[in-house]
């Protein structure tokens, strides 16, 4: 598959992508960079600091900078899009609605919900447009080294979404933290606490996503009757404790995504 690709701001998100779309082999040569300050970008991609000009549309265009630039960005993006090109859009909260009244002679529009783990081709790519089954299956090709796609029925779940995969990194870095500040606050040195527990969850993240059975019944194999882990597990459960926290959470996560859809309508 070759691409035409010009992807429009190139930071932590838009990076990890394009990191992992060059280790799937993709060559370089095949995408644009548009950023005014990505200090460098990877060998033998295109940088540009502002849109080309006299270019044709490509196939692809990549919103890749904040929710909040969208308006300031769109005309220089405007004349890049064709009725041939495929918008992608990562930018949490903006809906297909308000990106179709901007580039409304694209040939689709499609939100993207990716994660940093991008770059390793373990993402979750959570996904919906207004193409049709072909542009689906060719977007669902171009995603495929990042992760997993996984295309949502309704856009209305979007906002959860970009909670749970989107968002959802930063609270398991957050629980990694605690974890090992919970040991080093019982006693552990706080160096070695922080290898254990990052040792800890890379496994345990590895063994649920290769085995058969799901993380309740996981978690019952690590609780020996009368052992250790169930006493711990009785903290987490007491009171519905951990699933009202994590449930918080992600409303939280999920109504500032709803709060940046109405801010990015109101954008104009
Ligand atoms: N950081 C994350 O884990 C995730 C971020 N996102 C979305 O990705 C988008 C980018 O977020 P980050 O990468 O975290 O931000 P960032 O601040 O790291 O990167 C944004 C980049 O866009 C560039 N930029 C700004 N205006 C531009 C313009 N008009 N044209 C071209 N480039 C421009 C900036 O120079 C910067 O390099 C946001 O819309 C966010 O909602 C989505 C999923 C996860
Ligand atoms: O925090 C944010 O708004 C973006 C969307 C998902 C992850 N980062």
């Amino acid at each position: 598959m070759t691409y035409s690709f010009l992807q429009f701001g190139c930071g932590n998100m838009g990076g990890a992508m394009l990191t992992g779309w060059l280790a799937s082999g993709i060559a370089p040569a095949a995408f644009t960079v548009v950023d005014p300050h990505l200090p460098q970008a990877p060998a033998s991609v295109r940088l540009l600091r502002t849109a080309p000009t006299g270019e044709a549309p490509p196939r692809f265009v990549l919103l890749g900078f904040k929710p909040q630039g969208l308006a300031a960005a769109t005309p220089a993006i405007t004349p890049l899009v064709g009725q041939g090109t495929i918008v992608l859009s990562i930018l949490a909260g903006v809906d297909l609605a308000t990106l179709r009244a901007r580039f409304p002679q694209a040939g689709a529009v499609v939100r993207v919900m990716p994660n940093l783990a991008a770059a390793l081709g373990k993402s979750p790519i959570a996904l919906v447009g207004d193409g049709d089954a072909a542009i689906n299956a060719e977007v669902t090709q171009l995603m495929a080294p990042l992760g997993t796609a996984e295309w949502l029925s309704d856009e209305a779940e979007m906002d959860l979404v970009t909670a749970l995969a989107g968002s959802g990194p930063a609270f398991i870095y957050r629980v990694i933290d605690a974890l090992a500040a919970g040991a080093a606050d019982l006693g552990l040195p706080r160096a070695q606490a922080d290898r254990l527990a990052l040792a800890m969850v890379d496994g345990a993240a590895a063994l649920a996503a290769a085995s058969e059975h799901g993380p309740g019944e996981l978690a019952r194999r690590v609780a020996s009757p009368g052992g250790t882990t169930q006493k711990g597990l009785d903290v987490l459960d007491a009171d519905d404790r951990l699933a009202s926290l994590m449930r918080d959470t992600l409303r939280a996560a999920r109504d500032r995504s709803a709060e940046m859809t109405e801010e990015a309508r109101a954008a104009g």
